[in-house]
């Protein structure tokens, strides 16, 4: 097992990652030396049904309590926040209480906004399961979705802990290995030219992907949100460069209705269209079909999904939460490695959605 620190200005913490580490929980939350009167165990019906067993088999009886959420996106509303809240109530957790998040991004992100805001804040362990969670479960960002938007009803709330169990990430689908790898190259493509560089030239295909030295790759592409983090925990400034891909992405996930297309395929294609943007941007060469073709090959669609009108997305991306008084900012890629957010104005924006809306392709 390996640690690493997250130093955030609000918080400190440790993040736990190895394989089989879920059956050290109990041990593991002990060594964080925090008196918890009881644990509320958030999970989702999948991730429940193979991994909820393993956690509190580690844990005191008497003292627990789980609930299970459906799976997928549509989770992160607030009918199930509200569920939560009450399942929370019902337990009888007091403000020495810990919600555990068991899952994917889904999970830590409404369990997590749960904990922010259960009698104004109680503690919480990010369990993640997923390859995407690498990003979710670090950084406090925790929220559910509005249907006019992702994300907007949040928080910024650091979790106690970070205990990553790469072991499980065996039991995910290929769409979720795809999704999570989005969130990796983002990681490498905004801060770190030479992780960029040894996945883009190691992994061709999802199984090249599973059999690689995940651990390692996932310690890396953490580094990079932990790094910019610890610099800008309430996105002031530079942690808006981890919204690379997110502008369009999150329109495309709310235009076409939340849990159609995994989170990080649509970030995917959010950052293809970034990366054209920029290249008129900055008249920059970015080899953007190089990018397409490799993405591609690891099974991503790289264009916006037919029936979305440029219009519609474009609505939809001026309510991004980066947008300043009216005006809409986008990261854009300089060079690989180097991303700044710059405001673009909406008859640029129009025009480059109509040009890729043009065709409806899949
Ligand atoms: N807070 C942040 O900083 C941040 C960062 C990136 C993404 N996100 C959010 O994270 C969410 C996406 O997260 P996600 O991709 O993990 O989705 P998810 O939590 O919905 O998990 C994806 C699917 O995989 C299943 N699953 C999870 N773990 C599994 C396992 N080990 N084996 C088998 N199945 C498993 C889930 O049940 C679900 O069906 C989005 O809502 C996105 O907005 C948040
Ligand atoms: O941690 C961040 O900051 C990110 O932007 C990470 C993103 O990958 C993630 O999808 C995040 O939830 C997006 O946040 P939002 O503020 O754009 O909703
Ligand atoms: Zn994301």
């Amino acid at each position: 097992m390996e640690n690493m620190r997250i130093r955030t200005e609000s918080k400190e913490y440790p993040l736990y990652i190895g394989r089989g580490i879920r059956h050290q929980f109990h041990n593991l939350v002990d060594s964080l030396q925090k008196k918890i009167s009881s644990f509320l165990i958030i999970s989702d019906e999948s991730v429940a049904s193979l991994y909820l067993d393993d956690i509190t088999a580690t844990m005191d009886k008497d003292n627990v309590f789980t609930h299970t959420i459906p799976s997928g996106e549509e989770a992160k509303s607030m009918e199930h926040f509200f569920n939560c809240q009450t399942k929370a109530l019902e337990s009888g957790l007091d403000r020495h209480s810990c919600i555990v998040a068991l899952g994917g991004g889904v999970v830590g992100d409404l369990a997590g906004f749960v904990a922010a805001t259960y009698m104004r804040g109680i503690s919480f362990i990010q369990v993640p399961t997923t390859l995407l969670a690498h990003d979710s479960s670090v950084g406090g960002k925790v929220a559910i979705n509005h249907p006019l938007g992702k994300n907007m009803i949040g928080a910024f709330y650091q979790p106690d802990a970070v205990i990553y169990d790469v072991e499980t990430l065996h039991s995910l689908n290929d769409t979720e290995w795809r999704s999570g790898f989005a969130e990796v190259i983002k990681h490498g493509l905004i801060w770190d030219k030479s992780l960029y560089h040894d996945i883009s030239t190691s992994i061709h295909s999802l199984a090249e992907l599973k059999k690689s030295d995940l651990i390692s790759i996932l310690k890396r592409a953490i580094a990079v949100k932990a790094e910019i983090v610890a610099q800008d925990e309430t996105e002031k400034g530079v942690r808006s460069y981890l919204n690379f891909g997110h502008t369009l992405g999150h329109a495309i996930e709310a235009e076409l209705g939340y849990g159609k297309m995994s989170h990080g395929e649509a970030v995917a294609i959010g950052m293809v269209f970034a990366m054209k943007l920029s290249e008129q941007y900055y008249g920059n060469q970015l080899h953007v079909d190089q990018f397409t073709n490799w993405l591609a090959s690891l099974g991503f669609s790289t264009h916006i999904p037919s029936g979305l009108s440029a219009e519609k997305l474009l609505e939809t991306m001026k309510k991004d939460k980066k947008a300043q008084f009216g005006q809409i900012h986008m990261v854009l890629l300089k060079q690989i490695g180097e991303v700044e957010s710059v405001p673009i104005d909406e008859e640029t924006l129009y025009a480059f959605l109509k040009e890729e809306t043009k065709g409806g392709k899949m």
